[in-house]
């Protein structure tokens, strides 16, 4: 689309910005409640809270706990809860077979969950690096990340998170052929409206620091993720990643991080017009917080505008630690 204007003065493009009511009629993308998804840290006990020290302002919580925080994520109309585990590291193994357990922390989350609050859609993280003794998101051996068995395993813990009661599970280990294998194992299950939100274009970031402290992986991790994680100087292996998700049948893709690959955003939604959503990840988060705390900028209005970026780069929704700020500030008005 190329605008077209009149010569200056019939044209003066300050007019509809005047005032709040013209900038209000002409404004072109709105951040909604409807397009956020919490992600949220859950850890044993009973009416534990843990504030994780790298990301102020968010804890991970025991089950009990979680479910009120899924009530009232519910209320506020936040549509989706996304849950990541903080693991006893005694459970951790070279197999990670905690992975898959039934009755793992994860799983028995998303039950209590489903049975206390069964209007918010719970998502799940799908990767072995909360259950990996080396933290990584896929079985190491000999110092190689191989593929095809942790497909094996990631298709298991699939299968055990959809018979938990997940309602879109979020593969975020980035191996191939994980999507075409899970989508098959779910059919065959029975499991036929299990969504898969696919990390499809999820960068080697190092952007995810505070996350690792928040699941306990920062001390596990041995080495790097970038023979899995995409070189953050690309963007046409993103596409390529996403439609290689999209044909393995993913329902609705992720680009992570979010704010620095906005532009990557932009591509995938217009490239393929599927469901888009961005991570805008832990220290995109710390960061904002961190200089918010120090006077430099204005937190809550830093939370708003990046947020409302996502929407005008084209994303459908965001996953964000914001998300109950946000809806509270949305309902406010
Ligand atoms: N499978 C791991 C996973 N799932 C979500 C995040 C990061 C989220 C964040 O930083 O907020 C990570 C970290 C990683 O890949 O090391």
């Amino acid at each position: 689309m190329r605008p077209t204007l009149a010569p200056f003065p019939a044209t003066r493009l300050r007019r509809t910005r005047a005032s709040a009511p013209l900038r209000d009629l002409v404004q072109e993308n709105t951040l909604s409640v409807k397009d956020l998804i919490w992600p949220v840290f859950v850890v044993e006990g009973q009416a534990t809270r843990q504030p994780v020290a790298s990301l102020p302002g968010v804890e991970r919580l025991s089950i009990d706990l979680l479910v009120d925080a899924a009530a009232e994520a519910a209320a506020l109309g936040i549509p989706a809860i996304c849950l990541f585990p903080y693991t006893d590291p005694a459970l951790k193994t070279q197999a990670c077979e905690e992975a898959w357990n039934p009755d793992n922390l994860s799983n028995r989350a998303i039950r209590a969950i489903k049975a206390s609050v069964p209007d918010i859609a719970v998502m799940t993280d799908i990767a072995l690096d909360p259950y990996n003794i080396n933290g990584h998101d896929g079985i190491v051996e000999d110092g190689v990340i191989l593929n095809d068995e942790t497909v094996e395993a990631l298709v298991k813990m699939a299968l055990a998170q959809a018979e938990a009661g997940a309602d879109i599970l979020g593969p975020s280990d980035m191996m191939d052929g994980r999507i075409g294998a899970m989508r098959g194992a779910l059919e065959a299950a029975g499991h036929k409206d299990v969504a898969i939100l696919s990390y499809a274009a999820k960068y080697a970031s190092c952007f995810y620091g505070p996350f690792r402290d928040a699941v306990g992986a920062s001390g596990a991790l041995k080495g790097d993720k970038k023979t899995y994680q995409m070189n953050p100087a690309n963007s046409d292996e993103a596409l390529r990643l996403v439609e290689r998700d999209l044909s393995e049948g993913a329902d609705m893709v992720m680009v992570k991080p979010g704010l620095p690959y906005l532009d990557v955003c932009r591509r995938v939604k217009q490239a393929f017009g599927a469901p888009t959503f961005a991570y805008q990840v832990s220290g995109e988060y710390a960061m904002i917080e961190a200089a918010a705390a120090r006077g430099w900028i204005d937190g809550e209005a830093a939370m708003m505008e990046s947020l409302l970026a996502f929407k005008r780069a084209g994303c459908d929704g965001v996953l964000t630690y914001f998300a109950p700020r946000v809806a509270r500030r949305l309902r406010a008005g």
